[in-house]
C-alpha cells in the first residue's frame, strides 16, 4: 500500500484531489487517478492536480523551476489546461508557503500567470485564446451549430435558450473530425448585457458544475456572436457560481473562488 498526503478543493464546486510531488517521485497512473476521483472508493474530484517542478517534465523547455501543474481528468485522462484547477492549485501552493501571490505556473498549454488575490479569489491570465473551426453538435434530438474555441484544450460552444432541459446525464455527440482528441462541449444562453449563462459536459468526466476553461470559450462565443472587439468584462453563470471573464487587448483573464475543503492521507492500493 501507498501512503500519499492530499489536499481536496473546488473552484465554483468544479472539484480536485491535489498531491505535490515536488521531486516527481510518485509517479500516479491511471489506475490511480480514477482511484483518487472516485466518489465512493477515493477522495472523490472531477480531476487530480499534481504539483511537480517543472525540470522533471518531459517535453517542457521553459523555466525548469516553476511549479507543473500535471492535471488528469477524473477517467484518468490527461488534459492541457484546467481554468478551475489552476486557482485551487495555486490557492494550495500558497497556502502551503511554496509561491507567492504573483507566479507563473508551468501547464501543458504553457506557462499561465496567476495572481493570488487577498480576498480570497485568484486571476488568471488564460491567453492565448483562439476561435477553431465551427461544426455541429447533436444532442437530445436537437442539432446545434458549435463554435470551437482553444483555451489550450477543446471546446464546442453551443448556443440554447433553455439550459435546464438539457439531460447531460448524456453525452453530447460532437465532429470527431474536427476533435481528433475529443472536447468538452458547453451549452450557453444569453442574459443580459455582456453576462450569460453555461452548463458544461466535460471530456474525461461528463457533466460538472463548473469549468475554467469552459467558461472562457463561452465568453469567448458570446462575443463572436455579438461581434465585439472591444475590451469588456463577461459575467459567466454555472451551476456552481459564477466566474469573471475580462478582455484587455490579446489578454483573457478568468478570475474567480479558490476553496480548500480538506487535507488528509489517502491509502492507495497496490
Ligand atoms: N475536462 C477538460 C479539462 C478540465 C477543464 C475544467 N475542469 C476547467 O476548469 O477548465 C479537458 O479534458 O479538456
Amino acid at each position: 500500500m501507498r501512503t500519499w498526503s492530499f489536499a481536496k478543493g473546488h473552484g465554483t464546486e468544479n472539484d480536485f484531489v491535489i498531491i505535490v510531488d515536488r521531486h516527481d517521485l510518485l509517479s500516479p497512473g491511471t489506475d490511480d487517478v480514477r482511484y483518487l476521483c472516485d466518489r465512493r472508493v477515493g477522495v472523490g474530484g472531477d480531476g487530480f492536480l499534481r504539483a511537480v517542478k517543472a525540470e522533471h517534465i518531459d517535453g517542457w523547455d521553459g523555466d525548469p523551476d516553476l511549479w507543473f501543474m500535471d492535471y488528469r481528468n477524473a477517467d484518468g485522462s490527461l488534459a492541457e489546461m484546467c481554468g478551475n484547477g489552476i486557482r485551487v492549485f495555486a490557492r494550495h501552493l500558497a497556502d502551503e508557503g511554496l509561491i507567492g501571490a504573483e507566479v507563473s505556473i508551468a501547464t501543458r498549454a504553457g506557462a499561465k500567470q496567476v495572481s493570488v488575490l487577498s480576498d480570497g479569489r485568484v486571476r488568471v491570465d488564460m491567453s492565448p485564446v483562439r476561435l477553431m473551426a465551427e461544426s455541429r453538435v447533436t444532442h437530445g434530438g436537437c442539432a446545434y451549430d458549435a463554435v470551437g474555441v482553444d483555451v489550450g484544450n477543446p471546446h464546442a460552444v453551443c448556443g440554447t435558450d433553455d439550459l435546464e432541459a438539457l439531460d447531460l446525464t448524456i453525452a453530447p455527440e460532437f465532429d470527431a473530425e474536427v476533435y481528433p482528441a475529443g472536447t468538452n462541449v458547453e451549452f450557453v444562453c444569453g442574459l443580459g448585457d455582456h453576462h450569460v449563462a453555461m452548463r458544461v459536459f466535460e471530456r474525461g468526466v461528463g457533466e460538472t458544475r463548473s469549468c475554467g476553461t469552459g467558461t472562457v470559450a463561452a465568453a469567448t462565443a458570446a462575443r463572436a456572436w455579438a461581434g465585439e472587439r472591444d475590451d469588456a468584462s463577461w459575467r459567466v453563470d454555472v451551476p456552481g457560481g459564477s466566474l469573471e471573464i475580462a478582455f484587455h487587448g490579446d489578454a483573457i483573464t478568468m478570475t474567480g473562488p479558490a476553496v480548500l475543503v480538506a487535507h488528509g492521507e489517502v491509502v492507495l492500493p497496490d
